[in-house]
């Protein structure tokens, strides 16, 4: 299903299968919450039937709540579930081969840092950019610097697809990323392990421009 040019949600909820984390109970209370897309991460180590297990699990949800599911890095994953699309990074499929692997009417999200390649992406057929890390994380080892706004602010403006900031993201911090010219965010730790997920959620919703992103029906 494709989502109308535009309206791609601001709050990215990415599963996390960390150990002591209820993935799926922080993903039932995001979208009881409001969340609109969810997108289902598993650790690389993860086998490809636990990522399609998982996968089709919070699908399902996401289809109860009207929301939009993603799948990162396993594109077949993403076919055999009925996702909406999937996400690409640097040592995953390249942009244009997610395109041709999902489909032109697919959400197709490609990472980048820096404005040249967010560039690429768009001609590749991106329908939006992944770009951080914005702040320090500790979900992601191996990461580069934090980019801070100013690196957001450089690819926003290089390109005409909607920029999703990731990396530390929490509502404090929304705000100065909005500034900058991100469209919205992506979320692991200040929701999977908040306390409350569902109030982490609502946190998150309330600093955001509201819903254009909510898919219909
Ligand atoms: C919205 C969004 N942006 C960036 C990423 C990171 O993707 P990638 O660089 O491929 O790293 P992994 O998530 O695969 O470890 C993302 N998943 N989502
Ligand atoms: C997958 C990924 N890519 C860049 S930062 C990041 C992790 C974001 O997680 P958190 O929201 O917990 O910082
Ligand atoms: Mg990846």
């Amino acid at each position: 299903m494709a989502v109308p040019p535009g309206a791609l949600p601001r709050l990215h909820v990415i599963t996390d299968t960390s150990p002591g984390v209820d993935t799926l109970g922080a993903v039932r209370a995001a979208l009881s919450a409001g969340a609109p897309l969810i997108q289902v991460r598993v650790e690389d180590a993860a086998t490809d039937r636990a990522a399609f297990d998982l996968a089709l699990r919070v699908a399902a949800l996401c289809a109860d709540h009207a929301a939009i599911c993603l799948v990162n890095d396993r594109l077949h994953v993403a076919l055999a579930v009925g996702a909406h699309g999937g996400h690409v990074g640097a040592e995953d499929l390249p942009v244009d081969a997610a395109r041709r692997v999902l489909g032109p009417k697919a959400i197709v999200g490609g990472t980048c840092r820096e404005p040249d390649a967010g560039r690429s992406h768009r001609r590749a057929g991106a329908s939006y950019l992944g770009v951080g890390p914005a702040h320090h994380t500790s979900t992601k080892d191996g990461l580069p610097d934090p980019l801070g706004a100013a690196g957001i602010r450089a690819v926003a403006q290089a390109v005409d697809i909607p920029v999703i900031a990731i990396g530390g993201v929490t509502p404090e911090r929304v705000p100065d990323l909005l500034d900058a010219g991100a469209h919205g965010v992506a979320v692991v730790a200040a929701i999977s392990r908040a306390a409350d997920p569902f109030e982490a959620t609502k946190s998150f919703l309330k600093v955001l421009p509201s819903f254009e992103g909510r898919r219909e029906g």
